[in-house]
């Protein structure tokens, strides 16, 4: 499989102190992974070199076919190129309907101007209705954001996401903070999103990470510390170090 992302020997240093450290990634077109690690691994640090935030001090970070660098491009030119990032928190306009956020979310790629100008046309519409069954929100279209709950906010925000047709999806612990069935509906959202997409998952959660069922990223001080099936990680000795303590 010919990769989408391919991050190969990212450092990053705060102050002196490695957040990442030779750092070595790489993830396929349409493919679900779950990066796990304990705090401070790097979880957060590597979304931001990859998204723009933050510039490596080392290393490579090569996207798409044939491969560009993403190093020394702007967190705008590497969002239009095809990276979406979700944050842990939702944020979806609250006094507007969902059918608005979706629309305003389909209005965002073209012109500066677009959100004042924008005239959604039947097509428009039609993308709408198909990313509202997607993210399982059709029968809210008509409701204000803000009523929400917690879990189906999460939802209209990765729709907003989708409706920009990333290539790549970064998604910041989905799970945290909903219910059991809310769990299991972002688990079908993202697995389908993951069908014709790449989707990076972070996640604590470790039953969330085993329903996602999909190949796992452990890092830890900066690095992958182990790579493979839930079960494989799991059981792999410096995994349970880490976790468990020595
Ligand atoms: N801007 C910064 N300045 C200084 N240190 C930072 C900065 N950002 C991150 N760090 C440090 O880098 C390390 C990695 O942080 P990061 O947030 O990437 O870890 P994480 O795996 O996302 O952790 P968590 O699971 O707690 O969110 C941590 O020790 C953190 O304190």
């Amino acid at each position: 499989m010919s990769a989408l992302l391919e991050v190969s020997g990212v450092s990053v240093s705060f102050d002196g102190f490695k957040a990442l450290n030779n750092l070595s990634f790489s993830i396929g077109k349409s493919e679900l992974r779950a990066v796990i690690g304990p705090n401070g691994a790097g979880k957060t640090t590597f979304m931001d070199v990859v998204t723009g935030k933050t510039r490596p001090d080392e290393g490579r970070i090569l996207w798409g076919e044939p491969p560009v660098s993403l190093l020394g491009k702007s967190e705008s030119a590497i969002a239009v190129a095809g990276v979406g990032r979700k944050f842990q928190r939702p944020t979806v306009f609250e006094d507007q309907s969902v059918q608005d956020n979706l629309m305003m979310a389909l209005s965002k790629p073209r012109t500066p101007f677009s959100v004042l100008t924008f005239k959604p046309a039947s097509v428009d519409y039609a993308r709408i209705k198909e990313l509202a069954e997607v993210i399982g929100l059709s029968a809210e279209l008509g409701r204000k954001s803000g009523e929400l709950s917690h879990g189906q906010k999460q939802w209209l925000e990765i729709g907003m996401l989708l409706a920009q047709e990333p290539k790549l999806l970064l998604v910041d612990e989905p799970a945290a903070g909903m219910t059991t069935a809310e769990r299991e509906k972002t688990t079908r959202i993202l697995r389908d999103a993951a069908r014709d997409r790449a989707v990076v998952v972070v996640e604590h959660d470790m039953d969330f990470v085993r329903k996602l069922d999909c190949k796992v990223t452990v890092l830890h001080e900066g690095s992958v510390l182990a790579e493979g099936s839930l079960d494989h990680v799991t059981g792999n000795k410096d995994v349970i170090e880490v976790y468990l303590g020595r």
